[in-house]
C-alpha cells in the first residue's frame, strides 16, 4: 500500500469523486470513512484534508499554476487533484511537508506514470521552498481587479463575492464581505437541535456535555465527537440542524400562538430538517403538518427523519408549484424554504462554488417565483407563510418576494421578520433593518439563511 496514510487516501478518493463523477463530498466522504473503518482522529483527518482542499480548490490552482507554471487545464485530472490536496497540506496545515510530498508522490505513481511522479515532485517541491505568506503575495500580486483579488485571496468564485457585495449592501454593511469569504472556509460549528416535545434543551445540554446554543432557543452545540453516537440523537429525540435552520422555522411556528386544529404545510420538504423541527412544534401546539416534497428518493428521507415523532405527518409526493391551485387557502402557517443555489452554505458544501453557476441563479429563480404564488394561493386569510432560502443572493430573496408581491399581493401584507427572529432568539442578533432577515455565518455564525413573513389578511 505504498505508504499512503488511509486518512489521505479516503480524501484523495472523495476529491476525485467529486471532481471526475461530480459526487457529494458531505455524502461520499461519511460513507467512504465508514468503509475505510477510520478512527476518530483519522475521521477528523480525512474530513479536514477533503473539505479544506475542496473549498480552497479556486486558490491552490492559482498557486499550481505559477509553481507548475502551466494552467490546471494543461494538468492530468488525477495529477492535479494529488497537486492540490498536497497543496493544502503544505499550505493549509502546515504540517509534515516532507510526508505530504512523500505521500504526494507515491498517490501520483499509482494514478500515474513515472513523469506524472517526477513532475508532483518537483511542483511540490518549489511550493515548499517559499512560505505559505510568499505564495499568497505571489497569487495576489497577479490578480487584475478587486474582485479578482477577494476571489483569489478567499476561494470563492468572482460571480459569488459580487453576489455577496450586493447582499452585504442592501444591509449597508458591504465592509463585512471579506469577513464573510473568511467564514467560508472555516469548518461551521456542529448545532444540535432538541425537538420539542421529545426533548428539554436544557436537560439535553446536560446529557451530552455540550453547550447552549448561541440564539435558538432549542439549539445545543455539539460535543466533540460524532454527534449521531450520542444517545439523545441515536433516539431521534435531539437532530444535527444549523441554527440558522432553526429560528428559520422557529419563525414560523412562533410568529403567533398556535390555535389547536390550525393546518400546517412544509411545501419543499426534503430532506425533512425543518419538517422535523414543524412537526415537533405542530405536536406540541395542537396543530397537523403536511409535508410535501417533489423528489421520490427525497420524500423517503422525510419520512425517515418524521418517524421517531408522535405526531401524525402527511408525507407526500407532488410538484408544490401546483399546490395553491389544488388547495386554495387551505393552510394557516406555510413554510417555502425554496430550492435555491445553497450559497448561504458553502461552508458545508465545500464543492458547491466551484459547481454553482451564474444561470443556475436565473433557472432557480423562475421555479422560485412559481413556489411563492402557489403558497400565497394554498395560504388561508389570516395565515402566514414563511419564505425562506439558504442563499443571501438578492435574486433568490428579496427579489422573488418584491416581484412575488407585484403580481400576487393584493391583501397580503409583509410581517418584519427581524423583530420575529428577534423575539424567538435568546440573544440579541444584530440583523439588519426589515422587514427581510438574513443571517450570516461571520456575523451569526449560522448558515446564510434568509427569511421573509407575509400574512393574508383575514
Ligand atoms: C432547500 S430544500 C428544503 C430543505 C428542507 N426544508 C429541510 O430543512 O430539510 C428544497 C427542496 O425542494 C424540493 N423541490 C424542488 N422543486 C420542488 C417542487 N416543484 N415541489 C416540491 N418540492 C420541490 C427539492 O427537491 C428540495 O428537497
Amino acid at each position: 500500500m505504498s505508504g499512503i496514510q488511509p486518512a489521505r487516501r479516503v480524501a484523495f478518493d472523495v476529491i476525485r469523486a467529486v471532481e471526475h463523477d461530480d459526487a457529494y463530498a458531505n455524502l461520499l466522504l461519511p460513507k467512504r470513512i465508514a468503509a475505510a473503518r477510520l478512527s476518530p482522529q483519522d475521521a477528523g483527518l480525512a474530513t479536514e484534508l477533503t473539505y479544506g482542499t475542496l473549498r480552497m480548490l479556486g486558490y491552490y490552482d492559482r498557486v499550481l499554476t505559477l509553481a507548475a507554471r502551466r494552467t490546471p487545464d494543461k494538468i492530468d485530472p488525477a495529477l492535479l487533484d494529488v497537486l492540490r490536496l498536497g497543496a493544502h497540506q503544505i499550505l493549509g496545515m502546515r504540517v509534515a511537508v516532507h510526508a505530504a510530498v512523500h505521500e504526494a508522490v507515491n498517490q501520483a505513481r499509482e494514478v500515474g506514470s513515472r513523469s506524472g511522479t517526477g513532475f508532483v515532485n518537483g511542483v511540490l517541491r518549489t511550493l515548499t521552498r517559499s512560505t505559505p505568506d510568499e505564495w499568497r503575495e505571489r497569487v495576489l500580486a497577479e490578480t487584475t481587479s478587486v474582485d479578482d483579488r477577494l476571489s483569489a485571496e478567499f476561494s470563492h468564485p468572482e460571480w459569488v463575492v459580487r453576489a455577496f457585495r450586493g447582499a452585504l449592501a442592501v444591509e449597508g454593511r458591504a465592509d463585512e464581505l471579506a469577513g464573510l469569504l473568511e467564514a467560508d472556509n472555516e469548518p461551521p460549528r456542529v448545532s444540535l437541535v432538541a425537538l420539542p416535545g421529545l426533548a428539554v434543551t436544557a436537560d439535553a445540554v446536560k446529557a451530552t456535555g455540550s453547550d447552549a446554543g448561541r440564539y435558538s432557543p432549542v439549539a445545543l452545540t455539539a460535543p466533540a465527537g460524532d454527534p449521531a453516537r450520542l444517545p439523545l440523537v441515536e433516539q431521534g429525540k435531539v437532530r444535527v440542524q444549523d441554527e440558522g435552520s432553526q429560528l428559520a422555522a422557529l419563525a414560523l411556528s412562533r410568529v403567533a400562538p398556535v390555535v389547536a386544529g390550525e393546518r400546517w404545510l412544509d411545501m419543499c420538504a426534503g430532506p425533512g430538517g425543518k419538517a422535523a423541527l414543524l412537526a415537533a412544534e405542530a405536536g406540541v401546539g395542537g396543530a397537523t403538518l403536511v409535508a410535501n416534497e417533489l423528489v421520490p428518493a427525497r420524500v423517503g428521507l422525510v419520512r425517515q427523519a418524521l418517524q421517531a415523532l408522535p405526531v401524525t405527518v402527511e408525507v407526500r409526493q407532488g410538484d408544490a408549484t401546483l399546490l395553491g391551485e389544488a388547495e386554495p387557502e387551505r393552510y394557516d402557517r406555510i413554510l417555502l424554504d425554496a430550492p435555491c443555489t445553497g450559497l448561504g452554505a458553502l461552508r458545508r458544501r465545500p464543492e458547491a462554488r466551484w459547481r454553482k453557476q451564474p444561470r443556475d441563479v436565473a433557472e432557480l429563480t423562475r421555479l422560485q417565483a412559481k413556489l411563492f404564488a402557489s403558497a400565497l394561493a394554498a395560504l388561508a386569510p389570516g395565515g402566514t407563510l414563511a419564505y425562506v432560502t439558504c442563499s443571501p443572493h438578492t435574486a433568490e430573496t428579496r427579489a422573488v418576494v418584491e416581484s412575488g408581491l407585484k403580481r400576487h399581493g393584493d391583501g397580503i401584507e409583509l410581517l418584519d421578520a427581524p423583530g420575529v427572529l428577534q423575539s424567538v432568539a435568546t440573544a440579541p442578533l444584530d440583523l439588519g433593518p426589515g422587514p427581510f432577515a438574513q443571517l450570516w455565518p461571520h456575523r451569526h455564525g449560522t448558515d446564510a439563511m434568509f427569511v421573509a413573513l407575509l400574512r393574508k389578511q383575514p
